[in-house]
């Protein structure tokens, strides 16, 4: 797979505005994909996710702003883009009455060096039901075809949308190693998920969106590092003094006794603030147990910015 190793994004959108009538999906958007990388795009139902894919496919023209995929116009470029691109087909796409095989096959033709089609339908476990026609496949088959259709190409970029919707934890796996094969191979994916574990697991970079807006951005990491209220809870004898314990932590620390013997700390707990607490301890002689940090998973994080559960 040819991918673009020269630095440049293999997209960019910047300042994207989309609207329905009077309703503004998409509301000045930035997003940026390195080549050869994995970007999770998050956001509530109706947070503009889609719109925002669609208008990085060539499907859907901006109202304002400007979006490059490959170096190319979306829109006016989409011939060239379409063959470098690879999307997951929905229903089916054009063929849903194809046999999986011959569907694969059909995408596979689009491209001059395809994988084969035959390894791949091994490779995603179908090749049971390779004579099977699109619309009999179970969901998660439907599932693992359309993107096996989506990578048949040899694309420079994916497209994909909740690749592991309504799959069992083995197919989740599955595809989840697929897709990090890919970028392993220099693909560049755009992911949009519902599931954050999948986002947490695969994306090296997480972009939230909320009311057609960007609310946050980051690694994975970043994203629950920052701002976090995280918190070190241990056991130890009843009674201790915790002004004491403050004594030793930084101002912006607070600590107390939750019920008698569990304590808690709270604020970031970094390596530092690990070795105090257990430097204070072992000065009073008391022998902290079951420590733990608790962090927040990016879940909390997309609860705290758009104050929806996922599914809305
Ligand atoms: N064709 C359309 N006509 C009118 N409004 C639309 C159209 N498509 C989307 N919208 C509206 O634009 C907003 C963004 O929708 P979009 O489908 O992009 O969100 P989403 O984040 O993909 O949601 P979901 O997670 O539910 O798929 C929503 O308010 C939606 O109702």
């Amino acid at each position: 797979m040819n991918a673009d190793r020269s630095g440049a994004p293999a997209l960019r959108a910047t300042g994207v505005v989309k609207r329905y009538g009077d309703r503004t999906a998409v509301d000045g958007l930035d997003l940026e994909l390195e080549t050869g990388t994995i970007l999770a795009l998050l956001g509530p139902n109706g947070a503009g996710k889609t719109t925002t894919v669609e208008m990085c496919e060539g499907f859907l023209a901006p109202d304002a702003g400007r979006v490059e995929v490959l170096g190319l116009d979306p829109v006016t470029d989409n011939d060239a883009l379409r063959r470098r691109i690879g999307v997951m087909l929905q229903g089916g796409g054009a063929y849903p009455g194809a046999r999986a095989e011959e569907m694969l096959r059909l995408c596979a033709a689009y491209s001059a060096d395809p994988i084969d089609p035959a390894w791949l339908l091994d490779a995603m476990g179908l090749t049971d039901c390779a004579r099977t026609s699109f619309r009999r496949l179970s969901g998660g088959q439907q599932q693992r075809l359309s993107l096996a259709c989506a990578i048949v190409g040899r694309p420079d970029l994916v497209f994909l949308d909740e690749p592991t919707a309504g799959l069992d934890a083995h197919a989740r796996i599955m595809v989840w190693e697929l897709i990090d094969r890919l970028r392993d191979d220099g693909v560049s994916v755009l992911l949009t998920t519902h599931l954050m574990d999948e986002a947490e697991e695969l994306a090296d970079q997480v972009v939230i969106i909320d009311n057609g807006r960007v609310v946050a951005s980051g690694t994975p990491k970043d994203l629950t590092r920052r701002g976090a209220e995280n918190e070190l809870r241990f056991s130890a004898p009843r009674g201790l003094d915790m002004a004491m314990l403050g004594l030793a932590l930084p101002e912006e620390y607070r600590c107390c006794e939750t019920t008698p013997g569990a304590y808690l700390v709270r604020g970031p707990v970094t390596p530092q603030i690990l070795a105090t607490v257990t430097a204070w301890c072992a000065q009073i002689d008391v022998l902290a147990t079951d420590l733990r940090v608790e962090t927040r998973s990016l879940s909390d994080v997309f609860l705290d910015l758009t104050g929806r559960a996922l599914r809305s």
